[in-house]
């Protein structure tokens, strides 16, 4: 099988055993070719958690199937097209957990969040003792091509991420290592700030 499909196979497989897919929720996305644009994408609708060889179908820049297939692209796929088109990133992954959730929800009031004086901002480049990294936070329009126009409003470098309110977080990187490591320190932030939040207001009363 292809190397990129593999890739993905191997992320997804890692994702699900985070636990990060509930009840169908999630989808991920691995560039094939930039010139036209091709990715393989999640299959809509289904449990991520199971493994089958239709977890993945190859689509291309408009987000149709690139080839003979049964099989529905994810409903999200616009918002992964705006990845590729808009940076040199090659994967990208989106995932609904509580914590992304309740993040959004929290902050959603001031668009951003911003973390700073953590190490594990190092993850995202950042080497600086006063480095700060802000993940914006953008409403959950039901109509996806509305969503996928404000998303890619936050869309300028090749590794990022931008959570949408009480849906869920997208992130992505140059490849599927990155984009993972990204996925996984936004997720250590969100459940350290949580916590800290949650140890605060019980100290405090
Ligand atoms: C029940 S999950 C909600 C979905 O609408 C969506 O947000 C999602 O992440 C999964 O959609 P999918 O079409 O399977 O990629
Ligand atoms: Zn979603």
């Amino acid at each position: 099988m292809e190397q990129r499909w593999r890739e993905l196979a191997e992320v997804k497989r890692e994702l699900a055993g985070r636990d990060w897919f509930p009840a169908t929720s999630g989808n991920l996305a691995i560039k094939t070719g930039s010139e036209p644009l091709t990715f393989y994408v999640t299959a809509s609708g289904k449990d991520k958690r199971k493994e089958s060889s239709e977890d993945f179908l190859l689509v291309d820049g408009s987000g149709q199937p690139a080839e003979e297939t049964t099989l529905k692209p994810s409903a999200e796929t616009l918002l992964h097209i705006e990845v590729y088109t808009r940076t040199n990133a090659g994967c990208s992954l989106h995932v609904h957990t509580v914590d992304n959730n309740v993040i959004s929800e929290l902050y959603a009031h001031e668009g951003s969040i911003t973390f700073t004086g953590q190490e594990i901002i190092k993850a995202f480049g950042l080497w600086e003792e006063d480095a700060s990294f802000t993940i914006p936070i953008i409403p959950n329009h039901a109509d996806i091509p509305q969503l996928a126009r404000v998303f890619g409003q936050h869309v300028h470098e090749d590794a990022g991420a931008v959570l949408i309110r009480n849906h869920g977080i997208t992130v992505w990187g140059r490849d599927a290592f990155e984009a993972k490591k990204y996925l996984e320190a936004c997720e250590f932030l969100f459940s350290y700030h949580l916590k800290l939040k949650q140890f605060s207001a019980i100290t405090i009363n």
